[in-house]
């Protein structure tokens, strides 16, 4: 089984310009535990005020879901988790030379000091902790891997592995994440960036290597180009390594549909799994075949996702697709006048800059009928 932590609630909202409102928050940390997402991050409590109050309010829910507070390795931070009812939190350090050096001048003794005294904090506080290695991806190897066992024999329960700019491909990640799950006794959770539109590949490579949590955002939202998407590497598990989450797959478009009107932004049509156009058919050729076998042309059920199948007339149908759809109105038509209707199809298909209508279609049946008669 793996595990799922999500970020929606706090990388996710890293992404620029967006910023969730208090019931936003706890809106989509009711539909995510509603579905059977094993842990929510739910944001970052140092940042106080509605922030800290959006956690609260989630933390009251008392949800099936593990919640986890982001925190630096500060520990006026921990206090803050802590004030918001959060049980569990994150600790996060980073852990190559660029950013050891902007955040702690360099000094990655003291940072490690630093990180074993908040653990210890919040150990004391009685609190589960995860610890992140951010930027692990462009870490010295040897370092991430102390950094990780010292995290590890201070207590975290579990290490984040961080492709923090999304540098790495999935042959790397896999080389990099296996030495380190080798090197732990806890379990490694990948956490990864979409800027070479790998996120999803690289978290798989991640899971094939023995990490066995992975950080996602519902619609991949997250910083820059965003994060590992939920429901790509929900079901790219599901399919490709028959790995179980146990979440309700049903439910993604619906959840799709309703993170992207909070953040007052459209999923783009061929987004994988939720885009409009995942389970669309135009071309003649794949219509042709959907028609006769959907696996043809469709990786698995739409159902599963919450989707439907579309057959969609347009500039690149064929006329298997037209006396398709015209016999669903119970028009049915001979060969030559289904070609005279694809012809003007295609016409309307380029002036308008669209796909056609079943009226439109339906128009066009109707004057070539006039025409012929
Ligand atoms: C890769 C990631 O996504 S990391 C998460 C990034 N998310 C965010 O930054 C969103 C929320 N952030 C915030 O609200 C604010 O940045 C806060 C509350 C965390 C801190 O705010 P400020 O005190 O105003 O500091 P500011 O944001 O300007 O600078 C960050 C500070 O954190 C320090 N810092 C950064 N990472 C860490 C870390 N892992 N551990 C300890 N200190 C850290 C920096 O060195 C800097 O310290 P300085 O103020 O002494 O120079
Ligand atoms: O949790 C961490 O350690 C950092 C997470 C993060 O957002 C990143 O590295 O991009």
């Amino acid at each position: 089984m793996i595990y799922i932590n999500d970020t929606t609630l706090r990388d996710g909202e890293q992404a620029a310009g967006v910023a969730f409102g208090i019931e936003e928050k706890v809106a989509i940390a009711k539909f995510l535990d509603a579905i059977g997402v094993h842990e929510l991050e739910v944001g970052i409590p140092a940042m106080g005020r509605d922030e800290a109050r959006a956690i609260r309010a989630i933390a009251d829910l008392g949800l099936n879901a593990h919640l986890l507070g982001w925190n630096r390795a500060v520990l006026s931070d921990i206090q803050a988790s802590i004030h918001c009812g959060l049980k569990r939190i994150h600790i996060s350090i980073p852990v190559s030379e660029i950013q050891i050096q902007v955040k702690f001048q360099g000094r990655w003794r003291a940072m490690l000091e630093q990180l074993r005294d908040a653990l210890a904090f919040a150990r004391d506080h009685g609190l589960t902790v995860s610890v992140g290695g951010e930027d692990s991806s462009r870490a010295d190897e040897s370092f991430l891997i102390d950094a990780a066992q010292y995290a590890q024999e201070w207590g975290a329960f579990r290490f984040r592995f961080c492709d923090t700019v999304g540098i790495l491909d999935p042959f790397t990640t896999h080389e990099r994440v296996k030495a380190l799950v080798e090197a732990l006794d806890i379990p490694v959770e990948m956490h990864t960036h979409n800027d070479l539109g790998l996120a999803t590949a690289n978290a798989l490579a991640g899971v094939r290597a023995g990490a066995t949590s992975v950080n996602t955002t519902v619609n991949g939202l997250g910083e820059r180009a965003g994060n590992a998407a939920l429901e790509e590497v929900v079901m790219a598990l599901k399919h490709l390594y028959n790995l179980k989450t146990g979440i309700q797959t049903q439910s993604f478009l619906e959840l799709s549909r309703f993170v992207a009107k909070t953040v007052h932004c459209d999923v783009p049509p061929w987004k994988a799994i939720v885009g409009d156009n995942t389970f669309a058919h135009e071309s003649g050729i794949h219509a042709h075949g959907v028609l006769q076998n959907s696996r043809t042309y469709e990786p698995f059920d739409p159902r599963e996702v919450g989707r439907q199948r579309r057959l969609v007339v347009g500039k690149h149908s064929g006329r298997r697709l037209i006396e398709q759809v015209l016999a669903t109105q119970g028009i049915h038509l001979d060969g030559d006048r289904t070609q005279s209707i694809l012809n003007d199809v295609r016409d309307r298909a380029v002036s308008l800059k669209r796909s056609l209508t079943v009226d439109e279609l339906l128009s066009i049946a109707a004057d070539r009928a006039c025409m012929m008669a």
